[in-house]
């Protein structure tokens, strides 16, 4: 029998291309969480992105029809390489396959509507292109993701600078938290969350982000044609 069935390959470095779910972590940075006057969390606040929002260098971020207000959020991704639920802290590291540098473009006029109305956070997180990523680093690569320099640039300009090291929980804790409620799957990544300095985009701007010596990335913002 012939043409029912095909073969696919797994291939992490391009986990983007048949992970199944991008876990976002909220307020993970003090700075960013003082700033924007949001309550300090005790535990990761959690939503979710579909696959669809990747897009890879050489496509546009495209501000959704339905808002001009869209930021950008640099943050680091881990790739998740073995799945798993209820994952100990002391073995969730042997679960990350590697790394991505990744954008968790936010629409704030929805999240800001949402929030008021206690509405899920959709419209603002999950977006076509509002996950913009970088190459796949594999973990020897970054013997400790708690200590990396993270930035991002608007047309030239920092905007956004900090060390993972600040962050409230660790690459293992939120790994172990996160596989309580939501089994970890082979491919899928999480959205560490973004440090202070966020700045609304606008059509034809250029951002440029990366982890230290590691990796570099570049994208320009497009408006979504109605
Ligand atoms: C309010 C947010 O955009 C939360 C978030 O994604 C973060 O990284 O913090
Ligand atoms: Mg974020």
């Amino acid at each position: 029998m012939t043409g029912f069935f095909t073969m696919t390959t797994r291939n992490i470095s391009r986990f983007w291309e048949w992970g199944r779910k991008i876990i976002g972590v909220g307020r993970n940075y003090p700075d960013h969480t003082n700033k924007l006057n949001f309550p300090t969390l005790t535990e990761p606040l959690l939503f979710l992105k579909p696959t669809s929002a990747y897009i890879r260098e050489g496509s546009p971020i495209l501000v959704p029809r339905y808002t001009d207000n869209v930021h950008h959020e640099v943050e680091l991704g881990v790739v998740i390489g073995k799945g798993g639920t209820a994952i100990a802290q002391s073995a969730a590291m042997e679960h990350v396959a590697g790394y991505a540098l990744g954008l968790d473009m936010t629409a704030f006029g929805p999240l800001h509507e949402s929030r008021a109305k206690g509405l899920p956070w959709t419209l603002a997180k999950a977006f076509n292109t509002s996950c913009p990523i970088s190459d796949f680093i594999p973990k020897d690569r970054i013997p400790d993701p708690g200590n990396l320099n993270l930035w991002l640039k608007v047309n030239d300009q920092l905007r956004q600078s900090a060390c993972t090291s600040d962050m409230r929980f660790s690459v293992p804790y939120l790994i172990s938290y996160i596989s309580d409620f939501i089994t970890l799957e082979e491919g899928d990544l999480i959205l560490t969350g973004t440090p202070d300095g966020l700045s609304p985009v606008q059509e034809n701007d250029e951002l440029e982000a990366g982890i230290e010596n590691i990796v570099t990335i570049r994208f320009r913002v497009d408006k979504e044609k109605s």
